[in-house]
């Protein structure tokens, strides 16, 4: 017997967001200067905090009859895809322009650090399906807004968006819709 917690064990996890908080990175002046870059990746390389992150943001969608999860590139594959099997829903991924093999559906967004633009594969989500999109983080919300502009592009329902961080000082979760949002942690 190992003595390794479980991941995706339901139930509240009163200290995490504290643990969270201790070990995400802030770096200055990435990737241009005058940001913050929230940096998640020390939280990803523990794996008991790893399956508890990955847990506290499915719970809220449990019972909620997800079945597909959408990611978005590349921070949003790294949550989503585990997130989709804790729903026992199926993954797609939404990708920068040009990465996705088959046909698809294309937006453009701004971001607090530029502009881009996000792809679905055309039968990646569809009439009946209801979606969850993952992100790590929120910022002024163009990413998300994107994301669901091609989730309902392909007939498909938002159901709500789960995210690790949201900047609550840009205006990410009013423009996605407060009651749809659900964020481990804010700043
Ligand atoms: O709410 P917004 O202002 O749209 O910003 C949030 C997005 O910005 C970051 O991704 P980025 O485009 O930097 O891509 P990456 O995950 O590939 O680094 C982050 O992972 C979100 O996807
Ligand atoms: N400040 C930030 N840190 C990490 N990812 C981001 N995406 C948009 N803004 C960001």
């Amino acid at each position: 017997m190992s003595n390794t917690p479980p991941l995706f064990v339901p139930g509240h996890d009163s200290n995490l967001v504290e643990d969270v908080k201790a070990r995400i990175r802030d770096v200055q002046d990435f990737p241009k200067p005058g940001i913050l870059f929230k940096d998640v990746t020390p939280v990803l390389a523990d794996p008991h905090l790893f399956g508890r992150v990955v847990n506290a943001m499915a719970a809220p969608f449990r019972g909620r009859h997800i079945n597909k999860v959408v990611g978005v590139e590349a921070r949003g594959f790294i949550l989503g895809a585990p997130i989709a099997l804790a729903l026992h829903a199926g993954f797609a991924p939404a990708r920068k322009p040009g990465k996705l093999p088959y046909k698809t559906v294309t937006e453009r967004y701004a971001l607090e650090y530029g502009d881009d633009g996000l792809q679905l594969h055309e039968d990646a989500v569809g009439r009946g399906d209801r979606v969850l999109i993952v992100d790590d983080l929120l910022a002024t919300g163009g990413t998300g807004e994107a994301t669901a502009r091609l989730v309902t592009k392909l007939g498909a329902e938002v159901v709500g968006f789960s995210v690790l961080i949201s900047l609550d000082f840009l205006p990410g979760r009013e423009r996605l819709g407060r009651e749809k949002v659900c964020a481990l942690l804010s700043y």
